[in-house]
């Protein structure tokens, strides 16, 4: 699923009306419609609704919503915040078709709006995508008094005040809406953590705007949903064998961290390798023989951490990093393996500290070795950014600079490919911030790696993977009790 910029939206929207054809006034009830067709799956009539409007599209939008939603039988009170005396062409044709069904109450000054005593649903329909300057004076008011508001908050496309592709300032006035159905397509502004409080649950209603449109538009924004994520899946043929699917090499643990290397191996085994080799120090020998005897172990002659590199003639993709350390003799593994690896490789966890430590290393990287860094580790790896639009842009350009690609985990993993396009991921939940995922996120990488899946959709894939299986872990045992191994428990497809 692509996602847009505001230019792109306001021309796919131009498009939708031109060539299907239909008039605007058509598509925003068509908007409201699928807006309200989510609405009664949530609510039923019992609970009264209050709208509030801006003179835009989205106040429009907001009008249509009143009256369709009335004649369902919903009792509705509709608020026009009166900031401008300009008004959009469908806004007033939408106050002409609802003025003789119901009142509509304007709004010039911040007295005249109600008081909020019971828990009513409230749908904020002030400023959509039009967004075009920080709200401020009576509709700045009105936002603040909304969120201090009892009720349910539902937002009509996005969040009034809250831009659609580039990063608000922190001090913005914002609708905090519990809800936010969007149209169409999600928003950048959604996959932002900074964001979080002005999204809400978001949910993404279709309106049937131009396909062909949406086809062709170039933008390095993308969103793995479940259909796109799905159709990456390599089936296994009837007649592969063990070898068809890769020798993975895991190297990873220290002493102190071996669970690191369990986790990453077990991780691994169980996404498909054919077959897995993990190099351990010499103190996580027996640990790893028993917790997972389907791997072979190569035995370090060091006894605490990695300090030497095995033969690599054998191996189809290798990953580094969980629980490794970062000791001199290890910093020394890492150049050595930069020097003579010949196949895919991911790099995680301490051997992302290394580099950053040692940043000659990042030229030595192969090109199209995936990084899979939280912002932490990505911040030391590539420095601070002002918010997180900038951190993403700072992704991108690290991606082309070292023709890398990097994980950049978090909620919405960003995939960012070494052509800077960026795929967010749908999967995943917070009962996965536990020690020990990430670790999992690498076996299940070196495995795909190791399957001859392209580098791009090893990362795409293997992201989306991890969070699937995070998101079945959390609905047998809670965010709260899940633990890493649940991921590695819940993985398959
Ligand atoms: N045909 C279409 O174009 C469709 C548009 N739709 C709705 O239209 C919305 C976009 O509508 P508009 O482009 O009219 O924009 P908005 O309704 O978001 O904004 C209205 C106007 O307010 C002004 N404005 C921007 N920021 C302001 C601020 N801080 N204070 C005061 N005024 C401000 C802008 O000049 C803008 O024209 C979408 O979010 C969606 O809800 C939907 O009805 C689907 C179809
Ligand atoms: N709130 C969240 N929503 C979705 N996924 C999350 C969330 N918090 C963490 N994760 C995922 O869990 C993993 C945590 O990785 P990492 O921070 O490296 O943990 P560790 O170092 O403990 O293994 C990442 O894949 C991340 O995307
Ligand atoms: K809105």
């Amino acid at each position: 699923m692509k996602i847009l910029n505001v230019k792109q939206i306001r021309e796919l929207d131009a498009a939708t009306i031109q060539n299907e054809p239909i008039s605007s006034l058509n598509l925003m009830e068509r908007a409201s419609q699928a807006f309200v067709k989510w609405y009664e799956g949530r609510f039923d009539t019992t609970k009264s609704i209050s709208v509030f409007c801006g003179k835009g599209n989205n106040g429009g939008d907001g009008l249509a919503i009143s009256r369709i939603l009335s004649g369902k039988g919903y009792h509705v009170r509709v608020f026009v915040i009166e900031y401008t005396k300009d008004a959009s062409e469908d806004f007033q044709q939408n106050l002409v078709k609802i003025e003789n069904l119901i009142q509509v109450k304007s709004v010039y000054e911040i007295n005249a709006m109600p008081e909020f005593v019971d828990d009513h649903v409230i749908i904020d329909a002030l400023l959509g995508s039009g967004l075009s300057r920080p709200a401020e004076g009576l509709l700045a008011e009105v936002i603040k008094k909304i969120n201090d508001a009892p009720g349910p908050i539902i937002s009509v496309d996005i969040a009034s005040g809250l831009y659609v592709d580039k990063s608000n300032e922190k001090a913005d006035t914002i609708i905090e809406p519990d809800h936010t159905v969007t149209f169409q397509l999600p928003k950048l502004a959604f996959m932002m953590p900074q964001n979080a409080a002005f999204t809400g649950d978001w949910h993404v209603v279709d309106i049937g705007l131009n396909e062909k449109y949406i086809a062709d538009a170039s933008t390095p924004y993308h969103f793995t949903d479940q259909s796109s994520g799905e159709a990456l899946v390599k089936f296994r043929e009837k007649f592969s064998h063990k070898g068809t699917f890769g020798h993975a090499l895991i190297m990873a643990g220290s002493y102190g961290k071996i669970g690191a290397a369990v986790l990453s191996s077990r991780a691994c085994a169980h996404s498909g390798a054919g077959l897995l080799t993990v190099h351990v120090p010499e103190c996580g020998y027996e640990i790893l023989q028993i917790s997972l005897p389907e791997a072979m172990i190569s035995v370090d002659q060091n006894r605490n951490y990695i300090a030497s590199v095995p033969e690599l003639d054998s191996f189809s993709a290798i990953g580094i990093g969980p629980g490794i350390g970062q000791e001199a003799l290890t910093v020394r593994v890492l150049d050595e393996l930069l020097s003579k690896i010949k196949v895919p490789l991911i790099i995680d966890a301490d051997a992302l500290n290394i580099l950053s430590k040692h940043p000659d290393l990042l030229e030595k990287l192969p090109a199209k070795t995936i990084v899979s860094p939280h912002p932490k580790e990505f911040q030391r790896l590539a420095g601070e950014s002002a918010n997180e639009y900038d951190r993403l842009e700072l992704a991108r350009n690290f991606a082309q600079k070292h023709n890398v690609i990097i994980c950049l985990k978090g909620a919405y993993t960003a995939v960012i490919l070494s052509d800077g396009d960026v795929h967010f991921n749908s999967t995943g939940n917070a009962g996965m911030a536990t020690g020990g995922s990430g670790d999992v996120l690498t076996g299940i990488l070196t495995s795909l790696l190791a399957q001859k899946y392209t580098p791009e959709n090893a990362a795409i894939f293997g992201v989306f993977q991890h969070g699937l299986a995070g998101d079945k872990a959390a609905k047998k045992k809670t965010k709260t009790a899940m633990i890493a191994s649940d991921i590695i428990d819940n993985l398959g497809w």
